[in-house]
């Protein structure tokens, strides 16, 4: 057995090989307990398509929780179009592979809709939507929600002030400090965000490019490595996940984190080291799910409407709140405090 598997307590695992493209093309189930299992396909190089159906096991998982603890009438599903190493998917290939995974996805007859993820962009989903009807976040022209990027970092803003208040006493962004690594679809609106509040803000990413939006914002600019351990009121992560582990933890200076980046914590583990260094971490799960909170309303049988998903995404401050305050009651971490209420959610029905 593989150390490394998430509990296998999913629905379904269903692995395909595309017949036009010869990738395997994979769908993990993990609950439909609360609605069709939301989540985005992920295009990614893996040494080896087992690493890729792992992936999606744990990232299904995953969204689960973040659907249940955002109160969403959504389970939670992962798509993985694995890569061999080094292939980069591109024309015809692309085409063939994006069409196979359709195929894929309209065999679950619905228990999961796809939406876009990393390696995937909005060019992407109208191929996928030629062979399924279960996609989400189309352009608002084909009757879909759009990019997500931006009720993501609605949402994660919301969730920046519900920290500071916590910890500081006051939810306003003025004058705070506020470290942003990852200056990408999400991190750069966050940014843009807190700068129009007054943040004084230190931006990061590993794209020189992004130097300008530090310019452009008055913000200053640094790189990933100081940024992260920066003496900052918080600290938002919006790049890649994984990085806040055992060694990194006594090093950090900020007061608080609450950023986009999906599975921030190395292991569950860590989220105790941070409550020990009395740094209030919001988790990952809850925070950033602005994107799914914007999609549900686009699956709702009277179409998509932008204010009703703002104001959806605006209630993650309220959900925050309650998991900061089941946390200090119960004295555990915020991370146990969010998967008891998700699994409390699951429960109910
Ligand atoms: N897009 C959404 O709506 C959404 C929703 C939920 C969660 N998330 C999560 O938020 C994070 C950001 O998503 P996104 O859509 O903005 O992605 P993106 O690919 O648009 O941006 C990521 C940015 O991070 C930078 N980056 C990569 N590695 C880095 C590193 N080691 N240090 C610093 N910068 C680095 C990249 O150069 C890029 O600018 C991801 O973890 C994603 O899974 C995104």
């Amino acid at each position: 057995m593989d150390p490394l598997l998430p509990p296998l307590d999913h629905e379904e695992l269903y692995v395909r090989r595309g017949p036009r493209s010869g990738l395997p093309t994979i769908v993990a189930v993990h609950s439909t307990a609360r609605g069709p299992a939301l989540g985005g396909c992920r295009v990614w190089n893996y040494d080896d398509p087992t690493l890729a159906a792992r992936d999606a096991l744990r990232l299904a998982r995953a969204m689960t929780y973040k659907a249940a603890c955002a109160d969403q009438p959504l389970g939670g599903g992962k798509g993985v179009i694995a890569l061999p190493p080094g292939l980069r998917l591109t024309g015809r290939r692309r085409r063939a592979a994006l069409l196979d995974f359709g195929e894929t996805v309209e065999q679950l007859a619905g228990r999961y809709v796809t939406a876009e993820d990393v390696g995937i962009g909005s060019r992407d989903m109208p191929v996928i939507a030629q062979t399924t009807s279960h996609v989400s976040g189309l352009a608002r022209s084909r009757g879909g929600s759009g990019d997500p990027s931006p009720f993501t970092a609605l949402g994660v803003e919301t969730a920046i002030r519900t920290t500071c208040a916590r910890v500081f006493g006051d939810a306003s962004l003025a004058g705070r400090s506020i470290a942003i690594v990852g200056l990408g679809h999400v991190g750069s609106r966050v940014a843009a965000r807190c700068a129009r509040a007054g943040a004084r803000l230190l931006l990061a990413d590993v794209d020189p490019a992004k130097r300008a939006l530090a310019d452009e914002l008055g913000a200053r600019w640094t790189t990933p490595a100081r940024a992260l351990t920066a003496k900052v009121d918080l600290l938002s992560p919006c790049a890649l996940g994984g990085f806040l582990d055992e060694a990194i933890v006594p090093r950090l200076r900020c007061r608080a984190i609450a950023g986009a980046a999906n599975n921030q914590l190395a292991t569950d583990a860590v989220a105790g080291l941070l409550a020990m260094r009395g740094i209030l971490w919001a988790p990952d799960f809850v925070v950033s799910a602005g994107g799914i909170v914007n999609i549900a309303v686009e699956l709702e049988p009277g179409g998509y409407d932008a204010a009703v998903a703002r104001r959806r995404v605006r209630a993650i401050g309220a959900t925050l709140d309650e998991i900061f305050s089941a946390a200090e009651a119960q004295r555990t971490t915020p991370l146990a405090a969010a998967v008891a209420l998700g699994e409390q959610r699951l429960a109910a029905v």
